[in-house]
């Protein structure tokens, strides 16, 4: 979908912005721009919408030579989104958002409507924010306001640098999973330019780490933290990689124990060979727990399951990651959690602290040995999204 060949950048005062860079971003793909300060980033962002001209090599989107298109053709066809989001302060929130529908001629009730959607699905309902003026927002309205407004026109390409970069930490972790939940919806072409590698690995199919001017690894987010490529790369996202591929690493269920399972209209066991059991209703799906002292204590013939069986708040869908099992974990002070299938909610098994930390060590060993990692030459590039990117464990709640 995008194509860099040989791309270099020179300054006219002899700064080589970027040298020779090739990759491609597949349809429907994120690729995360990272790398420290100054090492060619946004340049590399701005030349796919023509901001910025290479000194050689070529860029192409769908197989044309963007130098081919017309600037102004071009950028509507490529939804653009900045850290200081530049909203026209004299514009409504609305007419923000509508902006490039009314360049493109649409008839000014469409592109409100359209605009009204767009505000919609980045979470700001049009018709309490719809009237604002960019000042009546916080940072983070605005920035969501951005992204809608990147989007009305329905580009193909977006193009989005550091957008998320002006907000507080905990704002931030919010909209990157908005963001993310809107992605796997729209699936957009995405370059994405951060320095922060959390973001990148949060966000990123695959990840682009830049030294100067160059790239130093492209790859899926858990091998680039699982074998970094060069020891620049190992420096740079961190020496706590280890945690960091917690947000990578799926559960998986071959990660699960199997305990003992009881059922809500099962008299109420008097042992139950464990410390505690899971409780199932009749359709195999998760209700709660039972702990073994509680039915010892209870004793009294006659009663069921249903009567002292409590509920379960940890748990999470297959498939969910690490991170998540270990923060629910923490947040439930739980010493297991359990685990369903996403979609119709069956129990599958728990995961424990041990098993948390195997399924770590595994995720690790198995990059170390034999994950192929992917060279930044145009040839090996594949064209699938990797799987193992965050975007396939989204970011899903605890409780019911
Ligand atoms: N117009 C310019 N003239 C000369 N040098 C420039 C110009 N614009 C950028 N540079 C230089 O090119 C290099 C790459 O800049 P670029 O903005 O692409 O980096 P970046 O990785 O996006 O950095 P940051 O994260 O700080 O935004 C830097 O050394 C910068 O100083």
């Amino acid at each position: 979908m995008i194509r860099f060949e040989q791309v270099t950048k020179r300054y006219p005062d002899g700064t080589t912005a970027v040298d020779d860079l090739s990759f491609e971003v597949a349809e429907g793909e994120l690729v995360t721009l990272v790398g420290p300060s100054g090492c060619g980033k946004t340049t590399t962002m701005k030349m796919v919408n023509r901001l910025i001209e290479p000194s050689s090599g070529r860029i192409l989107m769908d197989g044309e030579d963007v130098s081919s298109v017309n600037p102004v053709e071009l950028r509507r066809r490529i939804g653009y989104v900045i850290q200081q989001v530049g909203l026209f302060p004299h514009k409504t929130v609305l007419e923000n958002t509508a902006t490039v529908p009314h360049l493109l001629g649409w008839q000014r009730a469409k592109a409100r409507t359209r605009a009204a959607e767009l505000l919609d699905l980045v979470g700001l309902d049009p018709s309490v924010y719809g009237d604002r003026y960019p000042e009546q927002l916080s940072g983070g309205q605005r920035q969501r306001v951005g992204v809608a407004r990147a989007l009305a026109a329905d580009p193909p390409v977006l193009l989005m640098d550091e957008p998320f970069g002006a907000v507080d930490p905990v704002v931030r972790e919010h909209l990157q999973n908005e963001f993310l939940k809107l992605q796997s919806q729209v699936r957009k072409t995405v370059l994405f330019v951060t320095h922060d590698i959390e973001e990148a690995v949060r966000l990123g199919d695959r990840i682009a780490v830049y030294g100067q001017g160059r790239i130093e690894q492209f790859d899926a987010p858990a091998a680039v933290l699982g074998t970094p490529a060069t020891p620049y790369v190992a420096d740079f996202v961190g020496a706590d990689r280890g945690l960091k591929r917690l947000s990578v690493t799926p559960i998986e269920e071959s990660d699960l124990e199997q305990p003992p399972v009881v059922h809500l209209d099962d008299p109420l066991p008097r042992e139950l060979g464990a410390r505690w059991a899971v409780v199932l209703d009749s359709a195999g799906n998760l209700h709660g727990w039972l702990s073994a002292e509680h039915a010892r204590a209870a004793g009294s013939a006659g009663s069921t399951v249903r009567e002292h069986a409590r509920r379960m708040d940890a748990w999470l869908p297959l498939g969910a990651s690490l991170k998540q099992a270990f923060a629910t974990m923490l947040q439930h002070d739980a010493g297991w959690i359990a685990v369903i299938d996403e979609g119709p909610g069956r129990f599958l098994g728990v995961l424990t602290p041990a098993k948390l930390h195997e399924a770590l060590r595994r995720s690790i060993d198995a990059d170390a040995q034999d994950v192929p990692r992917t060279a930044v030459e145009l040839d090996s590039i594949s064209t699938v999204p990797s799987a193992a990117g965050p975007a396939s464990s989204d970011g899903r709640g605890i409780k019911r």
